[in-house]
């Protein structure tokens, strides 16, 4: 076990708070990726009770067979007039976005919400995390004596308020939950209170009471709640989930994450160890960049080709226990026993109870099947008139963004523009410190698109080291990678990691959504010196032919 320093947590405002820590990281090396890291922390003893909020169980439970055939006799066929143009189901930051781009339209809109407005994002996912997040930022500042004093910097030891960040979190969700409610109210949206259930062609139900609303055309954003494994058992104190651990109630001494994509990658930053050797989804290289400055100065300690076959919540005075078994014999293999446990192993949709079958819809995984415009496919494999589904409910992408541009998308179809989003125009990012950011393809996705298509895939990487804004913060560790098609300077795909890549990919992901190539954007003019020069020294450096001429390849739909 290695140990470092890392940030943590005090319960008064006056107390320091750096202190050792220790992180035991361990991967599955699966087909499917599977993996497991565990972080510990090593604060001031401070016991903290987290409370079980989670959000499914606020809301009707499913009423799997009730009278489905009834309903879809007495309401199957479609009304004559409608109370909306438009009628969407969940006001998280997808429904928000397509209600907003329908009121620009002239759409009479209203949208149902069954728990509270601004969803998943702005209640238990990108707002509060991020308040964390900016938290556990400035702390490593404080806390690297070396970058400090190469700043010419003298701090004193640094220290947090626990009750203090988790306010910040908390107050932030509240603050953007009443913007968003306050901008849908000012434009005239109808906000309705209560559970949306489909019973049959463009009419909803709302609530357990009478109300039955009528639309035009109906878009399902119901989200998703977090996905919890077979064999573990969620207690929310010392077992817990994103929803759980965002309210920072509870800082374990030691605490197992399972699960490496975003969700684990930002609370180990959050927790303080950071970081995966799998990291699925992202370029292998950026990877590798990240498991070197990310993990390994942090002295993660990790075990690989194992499972968690099952994870008991502490009780009776006894520890968490975490039972692994290897990946590919399923033999036990060790026990571990930790604090806490987060588990980051996705998310799961949330369409229990809106009434699909009365629609003729079969879910898949429990995902609303759509087509490239959002329409949702019936059991048939025809598409249902005048309903279309977003954000996490379909499984296509699930980012805060992507479910906004894809309401946005309905909204433009149902206007009168047909639009289909270029989901690989859509960037991501993980905000850890630093950050990791992408859009397109990455390296090894790009190369067989290129081998089955019979076009040569070429790389051009840039480093944080030549950048001056960079270096003026003493932040030169980075890497900026480029995938493109020399023919005809497509840009396939960008992957950056280093200071703001969060921020800095957006020139990258217009370029591709705009179908602009790296022969034009090379042309364009960076301020100097800023960090976006990484960018512009990127593209500078791709050699594309110089009798480029062939068209850019139509987006795929995904
Ligand atoms: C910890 C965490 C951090 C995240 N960070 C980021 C990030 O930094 N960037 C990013 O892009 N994404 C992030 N995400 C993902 C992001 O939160 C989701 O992709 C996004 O919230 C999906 O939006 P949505 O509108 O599809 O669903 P949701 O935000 O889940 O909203 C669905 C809404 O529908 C309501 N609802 C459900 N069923 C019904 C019904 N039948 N009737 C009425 N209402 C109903 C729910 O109550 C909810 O309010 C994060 C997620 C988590 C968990
Ligand atoms: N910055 C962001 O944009 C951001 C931040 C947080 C969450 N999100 C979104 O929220 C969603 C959920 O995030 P997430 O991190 O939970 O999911 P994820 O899909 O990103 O990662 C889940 C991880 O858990 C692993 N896993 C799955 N089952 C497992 C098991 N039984 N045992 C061990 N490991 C297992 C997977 O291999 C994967 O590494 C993501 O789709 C992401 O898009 C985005």
């Amino acid at each position: 076990m290695q140990s470092t320093l890392s940030l943590s947590f005090s319960p008064s405002s006056s107390a320091a708070a750096v202190s050792r820590s220790h992180t035991t990281r361990f991967s599955l090396n699966t087909p499917t990726n599977l993996n497991l890291r565990f972080c510990g922390l090593r604060p001031q003893a401070l016991t903290f009770t987290a409370s079980s909020n989670r959000r499914s169980s606020q809301l009707p439970s499913r009423p799997r067979s009730q009278a489905v055939s009834a309903a879809l006799s007495a309401n199957g066929s479609p009304p004559k007039s409608f109370d909306y143009d438009l009628l969407i189901i969940g006001a998280g930051v997808g429904g928000h976005g397509a209600a907003l781009h329908a009121v620009e339209k002239g759409l009479k809109t209203a949208i149902v919400e069954g728990d509270v407005v601004g969803g998943t994002c702005v209640n238990r996912g990108c707002v509060p995390s991020k308040a964390l997040l900016a938290v556990a930022g400035r702390m490593r500042e404080l806390q690297n004596d070396h970058h400090l004093k190469s700043l010419g910097l003298q701090v004193s030891a640094a220290g947090y308020d626990r009750q203090g960040v988790a306010d910040h979190a908390i107050n932030l969700a509240l603050k953007i939950r009443n913007n968003l409610t306050n901008s849908m109210k000012a434009l005239g949206v109808d906000i309705l209170t209560g559970f949306g259930k489909i019973l049959g062609p463009q009419k909803v139900q709302i609530g357990s009471s009478d109300k039955i609303v009528t639309a035009k055309d109906i878009i399902i954003a119901t989200g998703s709640v977090p996905f919890v494994p077979k064999g573990i058992e969620v207690d929310g104190k010392t077992v817990i989930t994103s929803d759980h651990a965002l309210k920072l109630e509870f800082v374990p001494d030691w605490i197992a994450i399972v699960g490496s994509g975003y969700i684990g990658l930002e609370f180990s930053d959050v927790y303080t160890a950071l970081g995966s050797e799998l990291m699925p989804g992202f370029d292998p290289e950026i990877g590798k960049l990240a498991q070197r400055v990310l993990i390994n100065p942090r002295n993660i300690d990790y075990h690989t080709g194992v499972f968690a076959s099952k994870i008991t919540p502490a009780r009776d005075g006894k520890p968490v226990t975490i039972e692994l078994i290897d990946a590919k014999t399923k033999e036990p293999k060790d026990t571990l026993e930790v604090d806490a446990a987060l588990i980051a192993t996705g998310r799961a949709p949330f369409t229990q109870g809106l009434g699909l079958e009365n629609i003729d819809v079969v879910t898949q995984r429990g995902f609303v099947p759509v087509d490239e415009r959002m329409r949702v496919i019936d059991a048939n494999g025809k598409l249902v008139p005048h309903l279309y589904c977003i954000g996490d409910a379909n499984g296509k992408m699930m980012l805060a963004h992507a479910a906004s541009a894809q309401g946005i998308s309905v909204v433009e179809q149902v206007t009168g523009r047909d639009h289909v989003l270029n989901h690989l125009s859509v960037p991501a990012a993980c905000f850890t410190h630093p950050e990791i950011s992408m859009v397109g393809l990455t390296e090894p996705q790009a190369r067989e698109k290129g081998e089955k298509e019979g076009f040569e895939v070429s790389v051009a990487k840039t480093s944080f080291k030549a950048n001056t804004k960079a270096l003026a913060e003493n932040e030169g560790e980075g890497l900026a990678k480029l995938i493109y098609r020399p023919d005809n300077g497509e840009i396939l795909g960008v992957h950056i990691f280093g200071l703001h890549a969060a921020d800095l990919i957006h020139e990258a992901s217009n370029a591709i959504a705009l179908g602009t190539r790296i022969q034009d954007i090379k042309l364009a003019v960076h301020a100097h010196p800023t960090l976006s020069e990484v960018l512009d020294e990127l593209f500078k450096s791709a050699k594309v032919k110089a009798q480029a001429t062939i068209p850019v390849s139509e987006p795929v739909p995904v």
